[in-house]
């Protein structure tokens, strides 16, 4: 594990510098962030003392499919973490964000390191809210929140790190040995929009729907009038429908 003090982007610096093959499990930690990245091209904003921001290379089996559900396992494993800590009523939005409440307090990135000759490898990575100046709430996006303020008795950073570190890894080791399947249920259980409506928009299109839950690849499965879709990460936005 590597912490540095400031970077761009934790998940910019290990695509651009990726360590070698036989480092197995290698994790990025900055104490600052001065270009953060979300989904879909967004910014991700984060505070030198108010965000646990950091990013952790998963090698996969060469040949292997694109681990799809990856952003998934790295949400729930999140959320175990949290629980843990005493953290009650945290829901898992698909494909990336962990809500308590309905408002964000954390968000995840998975980028895909092509093979060129190496083991595939994927960046996971997830900056978490430890406690948000008053300008971060963006209320037109659905509201943020902090640890903070869901419980007051932080543990240190390293430790809260420690705590993450440990479930994550614990989880991709399922994944990589039983698939998304075996994490699919307990994934399940604190889907947000569970047997909600909600509408989906993609480059172009738009499915409105019932949620059903994901499938064993982590795939989103919206009931609409014409059956039931499957909508796999890629670009798209999911909301609540009205
Ligand atoms: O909400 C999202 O769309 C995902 C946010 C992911 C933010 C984390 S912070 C650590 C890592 N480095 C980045 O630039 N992004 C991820």
């Amino acid at each position: 594990m590597r912490c540095i003090a400031r970077c761009g982007s934790t998940n910019s610096e290990l695509l651009n510098a990726t360590p070698p093959d036989d480092d197995r499990v290698h994790v990025l930690v900055a104490d600052e962030q001065t270009g953060g990245r979300g989904r879909r091209g967004r910014q991700w904003l984060s505070w030198p003392e108010g965000s646990l921001t950091f990013s952790s290379l998963w090698r996969f089996a060469p040949g292997a499919p694109v681990p799809a559900g990856l952003s998934l396992v790295a949400g729930l494993a999140l959320a175990r973490a949290l629980e843990k800590l005493g953290l009650e009523g945290i829901q898992l939005k698909w494909p990336n964000d962990l809500l308590v409440h309905g408002c964000k307090l954390a968000g995840i990135l998975v980028e895909l390191l092509p093979g060129r000759g190496r083991t595939p490898a994927a960046i996971i990575g997830i900056g978490l809210n430890l406690r948000l100046p008053p300008e971060a709430d963006i209320p037109e996006q659905g509201g943020v929140t902090d640890l903070h303020t869901e419980i007051p008795a932080l543990p240190p950073r390293e430790q809260l790190l420690a705590a993450i570190l440990r479930e994550l890894h614990a989880a991709l080791d399922l994944y990589a040995m039983a698939g998304f399947g075996a994490l699919r249920g307990a994934w399940q259980q604190r889907n947000a929009f569970a047997d909600l409506p909600v509408r989906i928009f993609g480059e172009g299109s738009e499915i409105v729907g019932i949620c059903t839950g994901v499938d064993e690849d982590g795939a989103l499965l919206v009931r609409t009038d014409a059956g039931v879709v499957r909508v796999l990460s890629g670009e798209v936005s999911l909301r609540a429908a009205p």
